[in-house]
């Protein structure tokens, strides 16, 4: 099965999933001064419905905050997208110190962990179904960078030691996901993939560029995860992101200027 080991991490994946190697892939580097502003960009509506918070869980390459997707209380509209998405769940990545672990790089610089809210298009009759045509999935995606300590994030930090190991869940309720969006939501954005197998060229991705604080001390949490299931070695869970990807002509549009 797919990792981020040496054995089974980004450079292996191409052998399962061919489309690693595709036309758009994610993440990218993302150049400021190759961006072009587009005027017709509309600001980004998030309306989000800390009620319909499920569960968090650890599924062996991050962890995650699952959502009730069944009516229309978590969204996403405008932006850079036509139609209605809807929230089901976000995740990070980080890496095994401060100094890397974002996906997206912003003209080559790393930050330490990436957040992803993942919606789907309601143009589609479900989440798995929207992921797999070229417009069913819009990412937003969340820069942290060390700082403040996050009192938000801590809210997450505080459920870990009930999800250390892969496949552990428990419930989670009440967390409204717009605690963790910057103040200001100027976007960059491209068409892309999902960054971890199946690699699917389903997402419209929308990078922020403010990023949200996160202390040193909640990052050194993070990476007491475990990747390991268990009973099993204990693999801390740590460095679970995927390189920037070829850009193969692809623009990238700002909503700022
Ligand atoms: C659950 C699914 C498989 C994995 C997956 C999905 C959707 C969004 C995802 C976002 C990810 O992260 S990222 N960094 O934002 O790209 C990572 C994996 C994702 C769907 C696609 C088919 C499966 O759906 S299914 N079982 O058929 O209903
Ligand atoms: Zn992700």
């Amino acid at each position: 099965a797919w990792g981020y080991g040496a054995h089974t991490g980004p450079d292996k994946w191409a052998d399962s999933f061919p489309i690693a190697n595709g036309p758009r892939q994610s993440p990218i580097n993302i150049v400021p001064g190759d961006a072009s502003y587009d005027p017709a960009l509309k600001p980004l509506v998030l309306k989000y419905d800390p009620s319909t918070c499920l569960e968090i869980l650890n599924n062996g390459h991050s962890f995650q905050v699952t959502f009730l997707d069944d009516i229309d209380s978590s969204t996403l509209k405008d932006g850079p997208v036509l139609f209605n998405h809807r929230l089901k769940q976000f995740h990070f990545h980080w890496g095994s110190s401060d100094d890397h672990g974002s996906e997206h790089t912003v003209a080559g610089t790393k930050y330490p962990a990436e957040l992803h809210l993942v919606h789907w298009n309601t143009k589609y009759a479900n989440f798995g179904e929207a992921a797999s045509q070229p417009d069913g999935l819009a990412v937003v995606g969340v820069f942290l960078k060390i700082g403040e300590e996050n009192p938000n994030l801590q809210k997450l930090i505080d459920e870990f030691d009930s999800i250390k190991t892969k496949d552990s869940q428990c419930s989670f309720a009440d967390f409204n996901p717009e605690s963790l969006l910057p103040g200001c939501l100027d976007y960059w954005t491209y068409e892309g993939s999902l960054t971890t197998p199946p690699l699917l060229e389903s997402v419209t991705w929308i990078v922020c560029k403010e990023p949200i604080s996160v202390s040193s001390e909640q990052m050194a949490k993070f990476r007491s995860l475990l990747f390991s299931g268990e009973g099993e070695a204990e693999c801390c869970m740590v460095d679970n992101y995927r390189p920037p990807q070829p850009l193969r002509g692809r623009t990238v549009r700002a909503s700022f200027q």
